[in-house]
């Protein structure tokens, strides 16, 4: 294939994904607030895309989610899809390290107005994720925090889940290089091998992984539990 025809393939799908964007998952104000608030602090603006945010609302309402549970939330703009699915007695509960980014998720739910249904939990997911074994299980849980972790996040995922619920985790393409173990992998690279081997393997795990970033070289592992 000529790099012109490969050029104008790339440019139709990018043309075709705008489409779907703008008719299926259009950004409402709250949305649009929460990117502006996150640039203005500086935070990087590595967030997932208006049409993951609407997949992640898809299959929330597909196994009618109430209770979400969120790895990494940066300034709350997938939190706020996430809350968005819920009922309005439903419970996001949003796992983030860094304490600044807390305060602007904070301030982001609150002004998308889903501060109600939504709680930011500060600190290492690693040490907070056995204290939310009494709130268990989770209906959805959305995995987006230190690749190199991610093996762990599974486990967690799975003991905090029942039959039905959905566990997605970000960045599981990466440009096809998480799909088999390859010499001097970095720690991050590793663990999202590790993590499409498991969820693959996993004897109560139905997988599948979807090239769905912005780009098509990233995107989601979807597993649901059986
Ligand atoms: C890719 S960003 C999350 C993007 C967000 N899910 C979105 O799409 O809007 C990753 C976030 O995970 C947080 N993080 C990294 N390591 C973590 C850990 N061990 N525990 C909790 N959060 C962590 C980072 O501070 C960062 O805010």
């Amino acid at each position: 294939m000529s790099d012109s025809t490969l050029e104008q393939q790339t440019q139709k799908r990018h043309e075709i994904e705008e489409q779907i964007a703008q008719l299926f998952a259009p950004e409402d104000e709250g949305l649009r607030h929460a990117l502006q608030a996150a640039k203005e602090k500086g935070l990087p603006e590595i967030q997932i895309n208006p049409v993951q945010g609407k997949l992640l609302q898809v299959f929330a309402a597909a196994n009618q989610s109430r209770k979400i549970l969120e790895i990494g939330s940066l300034a709350g703009y997938s939190g706020i899809w996430l809350a968005r699915a819920l009922p309005a007695d439903g419970r996001l509960i949003s796992l983030e390290l860094d304490p600044r980014h807390a305060e602007v998720i904070r301030a982001s739910f609150a002004h998308a107005g889903v501060a109600e249904r939504t709680e930011v939990r500060v600190g290492n997911a690693l040490d907070l994720l056995p204290g939310l074994q009494a709130e268990a299980p989770f209906d959805l849980i959305f995995i987006d925090a230190d690749k190199a972790n991610y093996p762990h996040y599974l486990e967690w995922a799975i003991k905090l889940s029942r039959p039905g619920s959905v566990i997605i985790a970000d960045n599981c393409v990466r440009d096809g290089r998480v799909f088999a173990a390859s010499p001097n992998m970095d720690a991050d690279t590793a663990g999202l091998v590790k993590y499409n081997q498991l969820t693959r393997e996993h004897p109560r795990l139905t997988t599948i992984v979807l090239a769905n970033d912005n780009d098509y070289t990233d995107g989601f592992n979807v597993a649901v539990v059986k």
